[in-house]
C-alpha cells in the first residue's frame, strides 16, 4: 500500500476532501498519516481506521517517508516546505491545493476529467507535482469541457458571482454575521404589516453602510452589496483571480502554444460556497444551440445542460440547488445578438468540491491506481 500524507486535512477544503475519501472508500487502499502544523502529538482522526497521534507537518524526515504527500494547507506551507523537502532529495508525488505550483514548468494542474491525457502523459513522464486548479477555473471547464474538447471556442468571456467560501471559512461566518445584522436593524419593522417600504430600505442602508457592521474579513459590506475585486491586482488591470482564467485553463488543456484568450471579470457575492460564471463565448463556427447542448452534455457524467427556461433556470441553474453536490449545470445557452457564432451560457459548480477537493481526491487515486 502507498504511504500518502494528509496535511491541511481539517481545514474547510481537507474536511470536504476527508468526506468524499470516506464516501468513495478511498482509505480502503491507503496507508495513511496525518500532519499538522499546529497540534502535533495530539491524536489525529480515525478516517482510515485507528487513530495515531499527529506528526508534525514541517517535519522533513517524517514527510520523506511518505510515497505520496496530498496538501490542502496553504500556499505558505507549501513555499515553506515544498523546496526543502526536493533539495532533500524526496521525490514522491506532491499533490497540492494551493496555487503556488501551478504554473512551474515541471508541474501539472489537474482536472481529471477534462486533461487524463495531460495526467497520463505527465506521470510517464516523471512529473511528481499535480496541483488542483483555481476553483472559477476548474469549474468553467468543467462546464464547457465539450466546447474546448472538439477545439470550437475562439474565445471566452467569463463574468464570475464568487461565494464566500473563496475566501475561506472565517469570512463565510462573517457573511452570515453581516445578513443577521442587517436583518436585525429592522426585524420590527418587518413585523409590521404597516411598515413603509422606504423607511425599512433606508435603515438598511445606514446598517450596511455603517461602521458597525462585522467586516474584519472582508473590510467592506458583502451583504446587500457585491465586491468587483479578488485578490491582489496585477500589472495588466485585472484582479489576479481574472489572470489566473487564461493562463491556467490554456495551461490544463495543454494549449500552451497557442493560448484561448479568457478573461473577464470577477466578482464576490452573498452565496456561500458556490461559484457561478456568466459567459459570453465565441465559437470558431456557427453551431447550433441544439448541437452545442449536446456536445456539452456528452463530455462528462457531472456537466447537466439546463434548457433556456425560466423554470428550469430559476430552480436548476442556482448556488442553492447545486451546494454539496458534484453536479455542473450549465444553462442559459442562446445565441447572442452580436451573430451566429456567439452564444451565452450560465453555470454554477461547488467550490469546495470540484472547485478544490475533488480533483485532488481524483489524482490521488490515479497515482495509488496506475
Ligand atoms: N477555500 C477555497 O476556496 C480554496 C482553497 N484552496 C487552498 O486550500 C488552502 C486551505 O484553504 P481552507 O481549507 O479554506 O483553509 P482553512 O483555514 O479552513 O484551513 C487551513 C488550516 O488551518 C488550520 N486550522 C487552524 N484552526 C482551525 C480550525 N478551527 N478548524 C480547522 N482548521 C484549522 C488547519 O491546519 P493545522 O491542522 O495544521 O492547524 C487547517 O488545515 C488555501 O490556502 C488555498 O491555498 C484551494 C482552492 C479553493
Ligand atoms: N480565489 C478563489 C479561491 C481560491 O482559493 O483560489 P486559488 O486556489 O486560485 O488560490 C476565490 O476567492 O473564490
Amino acid at each position: 500500500m502507498k504511504k500518502v500524507g494528509l496535511v491541511g486535512w481539517r481545514g474547510m477544503v481537507g474536511s470536504v476532501l476527508m468526506e468524499r475519501m470516506q464516501n468513495e472508500n478511498d482509505f480502503d487502499n491507503l496507508d495513511v498519516t496525518f500532519f499538522t502544523t499546529s497540534q502535533s502529538g495530539q491524536l489525529g482522526p480515525d478516517f482510515a481506521g485507528i487513530s495515531k497521534p499527529l506528526l508534525d507537518a514541517k517535519d522533513l524526515s517524517a514527510l520523506a517517508k511518505m510515497d505520496i504527500i496530498l496538501t490542502c494547507q496553504g500556499g505558505e506551507y507549501t513555499n515553506a516546505v515544498y523546496p526543502h523537502l526536493k533539495e532533500s532529495g524526496w521525490n514522491g508525488y506532491w499533490i497540492d491545493a494551493a496555487s503556488s505550483l501551478r504554473m512551474k514548468d515541471d508541474s501539472i494542474i489537474v482536472l481529471d476529467p477534462v486533461n487524463k491525457d495531460v495526467i497520463l502523459q505527465g506521470l510517464e513522464q516523471g512529473v511528481k507535482t499535480f496541483v488542483g486548479g483555481n476553483c472559477t477555473v476548474s469549474l468553467m471547464l468543467l462546464a464547457l469541457g465539450g466546447l474546448f474538447e472538439q477545439d470550437l471556442i475562439e474565445w471566452v468571456s467569463p463574468q464570475t458571482y464568487q461565494a464566500a467560501s473563496g475566501s475561506g471559512a472565517r469570512h463565510m461566518k462573517e457573511l452570515i454575521k453581516q445578513m443577521g445584522e442587517v436583518h436585525q436593524s429592522v426585524a420590527d419593522k418587518l413585523s409590521d404589516p404597516q411598515a413603509a417600504i422606504l423607511e425599512i430600505d433606508k435603515i438598511i442602508c445606514e446598517t450596511i453602510k455603517s461602521d458597525s457592521l462585522s467586516t474584519e474579513q472582508f473590510k467592506v459590506p458583502l451583504a446587500g452589496s457585491l465586491i468587483p475585486w479578488i485578490d491582489v491586482p496585477m500589472p495588466t488591470g485585472q484582479s489576479k483571480e481574472e489572470w489566473k482564467a487564461q493562463v491556467e485553463a490554456n495551461k490544463i488543456l495543454g494549449s500552451l502554444k497557442q493560448p484561448i484568450p479568457i478573461d473577464g471579470l470577477c466578482v464576490r457575492i452573498g452565496a456561500m460556497r458556490c461559484h457561478s460564471q456568466a459567459m459570453t463565448i465565441k465559437l470558431r463556427e456557427n453551431i447550433s444551440v441544439e448541437k452545442i447542448e449536446s456536445i456539452l452534455a456528452d463530455h462528462n457524467p457531472w456537466v447537466n445542460v439546463i434548457p433556456n427556461e425560466r423554470e428550469a433556470s430559476s430552480i436548476d441553474l442556482t448556488p442553492v440547488n447545486v451546494t454539496g453536490t458534484l453536479t455542473i449545470p450549465v444553462g442559459r445557452i442562446r445565441k447572442l445578438a452580436m451573430g451566429p457564432e456567439y452564444i451565452s451560457a450560465f453555470t454554477v459548480g461547488d467550490q469546495l468540491l470540484w472547485g478544490a477537493a475533488e480533483p485532488l481526491r481524483r489524482m490521488l487515486r490515479i497515482i495509488v491506481e496506475q
